[in-house]
């Protein structure tokens, strides 16, 4: 087959995705007009998990899921877009993690704002400023982000979803020579979480290690530094255009960050696989077995905890403590509802939303 014939066929097989994907967004607008008209919300990430679980069961072509759901999640994006942009914020700056999670969510055509705290990603989303917005909740290595705990408790949002990455570690610099690189720049926990890559390379050295606040602000620095380097994601070296010297260069592979969609009033369908978050503020916890009470009528209706994580209440000088708990199931469920009619000056629901796995 000459390189022409190739080709040819490439362009006649755009010719019809064109044509498929003109009629698909024609079929999402209609979906649109009918969620407006009964005041339903646009985005719903539970129909499209089971497009893009569907789709990957019936595959037998090159593609794996992750390129599935790669490609699917971009269209949905853009079919969303068409009908009403969505602007996102996420906890900046740009080329962090999370801006890498807000882009494979919204797509390209959605409009982000990188703000520099997770408090401001909130106030975004409550104030409506932004319609969603992503913030950092737990690294598998490192456990919860306290900050984004405690906002959970204090604003009034609720979780649209949640999203998981890989963290993945590049090193990179302008120099050509490790050996002339004076600084490392990094962000304090990227630099404990790459401990081994640097102590093989860098143990007996002069060389500098040097907290910043963000990797970015370190791809950044080593932008403008010749013999400086950083620990920084691939995104933040290829935006300041910093060579990679080396890839993947964290301690574990298992390594990965999850995240939560925020948005206000935002409520899933059930997809038969999901995930409830609620915060817990039990009366009388000094009182023995109180705690243990509460989580018994988890086990009890079968519904499996997955997680439990304390904070305090803040209540003058005692030690007394809230809880974020997180189980399997959704809200419509009958036996978590049941907890909840049980506890409803106690519990508080923040959302329920597909589970990522
Ligand atoms: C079209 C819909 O709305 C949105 C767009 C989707 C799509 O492009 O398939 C899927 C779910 C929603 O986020 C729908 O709910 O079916």
């Amino acid at each position: 087959m000459t390189l022409e014939s190739l080709r040819n066929q490439i362009d006649s097989i755009d010719d019809q995705l064109l044509s498929l994907l003109n009629q698909r967004m024609d079929l999402v607008r209609q979906v649109g007009e009918l969620k407006r008209s009964s005041n339903a919300i646009i985005y719903r990430p539970e129909r499209e998990l089971q497009i893009v679980d569907r789709l990957t069961r019936q595959n037998n072509g090159l593609l794996n899921r992750a390129a599935i759901e790669a490609i699917f999640l971009e269209i949905f994006a853009v079919s969303r877009n068409l009908e009403l942009p969505e602007r996102v914020s996420f906890l900046g700056p740009e080329g962090s993690f999370t801006h890498q999670v807000a882009e494979s969510r919204f797509g390209a055509m959605s409009s982000y704002m990188a703000l520099p705290t997770i408090r401001s990603v909130f106030e975004s989303v409550e104030t409506g400023r932004t319609r969603f917005g992503v913030v950092p909740i737990e690294n598998n290595q490192e456990g919860v982000v306290n900050e984004t705990i405690d906002l959970l408790l204090e604003k009034e949002l609720t979780i649209a979803a949640e999203a998981q990455i890989p963290v993945h570690f590049t090193f990179a610099t302008q120099s050509d020579n490790i050996n002339e690189i004076t600084h490392i720049y990094s962000k304090d926990i990227a630099f404990r979480q790459c401990s081994k890559f640097l102590s093989e390379y860098f143990e007996d050295t002069e060389v500098e290690m040097v907290p910043v606040e963000s990797t970015s602000k370190a791809a950044k620095l080593a932008a403008q530094q010749p013999n400086a380097a950083a620990i920084c994601s691939h995104i933040a070296a290829k935006l300041f255009t910093v060579p990679i010297l080396f890839d993947n260069i964290e301690d574990s592979d298992l390594n990965r960050t999850r995240f939560l969609i925020l948005a206000k009033d935002f409520v899933n369908q059930p997809s038969g696989h999901d995930k409830t978050t609620l915060i817990a503020r039990l009366a009388n916890t000094n009182k023995p077995g109180v705690l243990a009470e509460f989580l018994q009528e988890f086990n009890a209706r079968n519904i499996n905890l997955t997680k439990i994580e304390s904070r305090p209440l803040r209540e003058g000088a005692t030690f007394r403590y809230w809880f974020l708990l997180e189980c399997e199931g959704h809200v419509d469920d009958p036996a978590l509802k049941d907890i909840l009619n049980h506890h409803t000056a106690e519990v508080k629901w923040l959302g329920s939303y597909v589970r990522v796995s």
